[in-house]
């Protein structure tokens, strides 16, 4: 039993130590454990750190990946530009290769041009001295022109102030002629009695008309001062032959048909600025039907053919504007009177043509003399365009009296009568002139006009033959005044000069323009007319005064 106690003894001595045994090993085991976990925590650390390390890596390769795709495509942007740029250099070295080869081509038309330029330089300079001489040479020039245009107008004022004194020694009444042309109407052919143009013909009508018979034979042989005018005329004798016979006749101007109104204006704008002196004026166009006294006086409605009334009017309102300066002013009125049959009618009226009674009443203080009509229409005229419509009127207003008897037009006077009232506001100087210009009615002799059969063309031409014979009595008797003395002056034998009394006087201003038909026809009334012409040219009437009052 011992042995078994002791063996049990030893078995639990065993069993003991295999126990002590075993927990330390449980212990090592734990502590194994412990340090396993530790370990795998370390692992586990070590692993994630790793992760992050390579995320980190593979960002930053993704990165350098991008830089490096971004380097890639700088790299060949900056390849493209410097193979541009490269071809911009040979580009320009071939430009420059071929300035170089331009610059060497000027530079040698540069010396070219250089040469040139210093024989230009020289030209020049001899051209400059010349024309240095030439310029002082004109400078003398247009002071010598300047000196003979002074001495030119010193000459014209001393020829105008003797051609006045000429005007005054003479008398102021002056006579032109004017011959028409023939019209486009009167061109008939003999053969055919048809008209025809002028301009088929390459002679002139005139003279190719002259041939056969149309046109009188007339001549001017004053070239110079166109003064003269002949007329050819061939008669039959009893006896069968033919006589020829030359009529001279001379006047203050003479106007061959192809002068223009404006060339006989030319010599009548003075007696236009006369009467805005204070001068009285008068214009009277004579002459037979037909030999254009209208043409003359009214003219057309172009400018070229305007005729003397509205040329007259247009520079009487010039010359007033061109004293307005000198402190001038002026007043202007227009009244436009018909003479038919003795009785005067009112051109101006409105409405039933003119059946009032004019009476003429002349008003004369000791500076001045006026003449008036009763109930007529004076008109205030500030612009020439108010004359011409007053111009229009008065043509209408005949026309209707033409229409009430045929051809009336021509078988009365017309006077147009402009007065011009001015005051001067510097020297307080006063003056009044009158502008009269007269359309006579047609001088035709009785037998001529075809008008002895009938009683009212009869009448008509017994008092134009009356009146027109008036006016010569009237322009004598000044003439004889002229010389002898104080005379009766029969102003009162016809209405156009009791009329005209004012204007048609020592003191006035007269102007006949004697207006002949170039018709071999009409040569017999030309005659007539030039006879009646001639003698009021040889008329003197004393010497025109102005109608100026000075500062009351
Ligand atoms: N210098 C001229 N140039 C062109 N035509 C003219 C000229 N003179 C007159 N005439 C023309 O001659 C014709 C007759 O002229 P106008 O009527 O002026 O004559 P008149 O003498 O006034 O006649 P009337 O006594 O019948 O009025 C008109 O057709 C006119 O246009």
């Amino acid at each position: 039993m011992n042995a078994e106690r002791a063996k049990v003894a030893e078995l639990q001595a065993d069993h003991r130590a295999l126990s002590r045994e075993l927990a330390s090993s449980k212990a090592a085991e734990l502590d194994k454990r412990r340090q396993l976990v530790n370990s795998s925590d370390e692992i586990e650390k070590t692993r994630m750190k790793h992760a992050r390390e390579i995320m980190e890596l593979e960002m930053d390769i993704q990165k350098r990946a991008r830089e490096t795709r971004e380097l890639t495509e700088e790299l060949r942007c900056a390849k493209e530009d410097l193979e541009r740029e490269r071809e911009v250099v040979s580009t320009l070295k071939s430009t420059v290769s071929h300035q170089s080869t331009a610059q060497i081509t000027l530079n040698a038309q540069v010396n070219a041009l250089q040469v040139e330029k210093t024989a230009l330089q020289a030209q020049l300079d001899a051209v400059t001295s010349t024309v240095s001489q030439r310029t002082l040479d004109q400078q003398a020039a247009m002071r010598r022109i300047a000196e003979l245009e002074a001495e030119a107008r010193e000459a014209e004022l001393i020829r105008r102030k003797l051609h006045n004194m000429v005007q005054e020694l003479k008398g102021n009444i002056r006579v032109f002629c004017r011959v028409r042309p023939v019209l486009p109407h009167e061109f008939v052919s003999p053969s055919t009695g048809l008209s025809r143009s002028d301009s088929s013909s390459g002679r002139s009508p005139n003279s190719d008309n002259q041939d056969k018979g149309l046109v009188a034979d007339v001549m001017f042989p004053d070239k110079r001062d166109h003064r003269e005018i002949v007329l050819n005329s061939s008669s039959s004798s009893a006896m069968g032959q033919e006589r020829k016979e030359v009529h001279n006749f001379s006047f203050d101007r003479v106007f061959e048909p192809e002068s223009t109104q404006s060339d006989v204006f030319e010599e009548i704008s003075l007696l236009a600025q006369s009467c805005v002196d204070g001068y009285n004026v008068c214009i009277f166009a004579y002459g037979q039907t037909g030999s254009g006294k209208s043409f003359t006086m009214e003219g057309g409605a172009t400018e070229a053919t305007m005729g003397m009334i509205p040329r007259a009017v247009n520079e009487v309102f010039r010359a007033a504007q061109a004293l307005n300066s000198k402190g001038w002013e002026y007043k202007m009125e227009g009244q436009f009177l018909e003479i038919y049959n003795e009785t005067i009618n009112d051109l101006l009226g409105k409405g039933e043509f003119d059946k009032k009674k004019h009476d003429i009443k002349h008003e004369k203080t000791a500076t001045s003399a006026s003449t008036r009509v009763t109930d007529v229409n004076v008109m205030p005229l500030h612009t020439p365009r108010e004359v011409t419509a007053l111009l229009r009127l008065a043509n209408s207003r005949r026309t209707v009296a033409a229409t009430l008897m045929n051809e009336r037009s021509s078988r009365s006077h017309s006077v147009f009568t402009l007065r011009i009232c001015g005051s001067n506001q510097y020297t307080g100087e006063r003056c009044e002139g009158s502008l009269n210009l007269v359309d006579l009615a047609g001088s035709e002799r009785l037998n001529s006009s075809g008008a002895a059969g009938d009683k009212d063309r009869l009448k008509e031409t017994q008092n134009i033959n009356r009146s027109l014979s008036a006016l010569g009595d009237v322009i004598a008797a000044l003439g004889e005044k002229g010389e002898k003395g104080e005379k009766h002056i029969p102003y009162r034998n016809s209405k156009l000069t009791y009329l005209l009394q004012n204007s048609l006087s020592g003191n006035s201003k007269t102007l006949m323009i004697l207006n002949l038909s170039p018709l071999a026809a009409h040569l017999g009334e030309s005659l007539t007319s030039l006879r009646f012409a001639t003698k009021v040219n040889n008329t003197t009437i004393g010497t025109a005064k102005k109608q100026v009052r000075g500062a009351s």
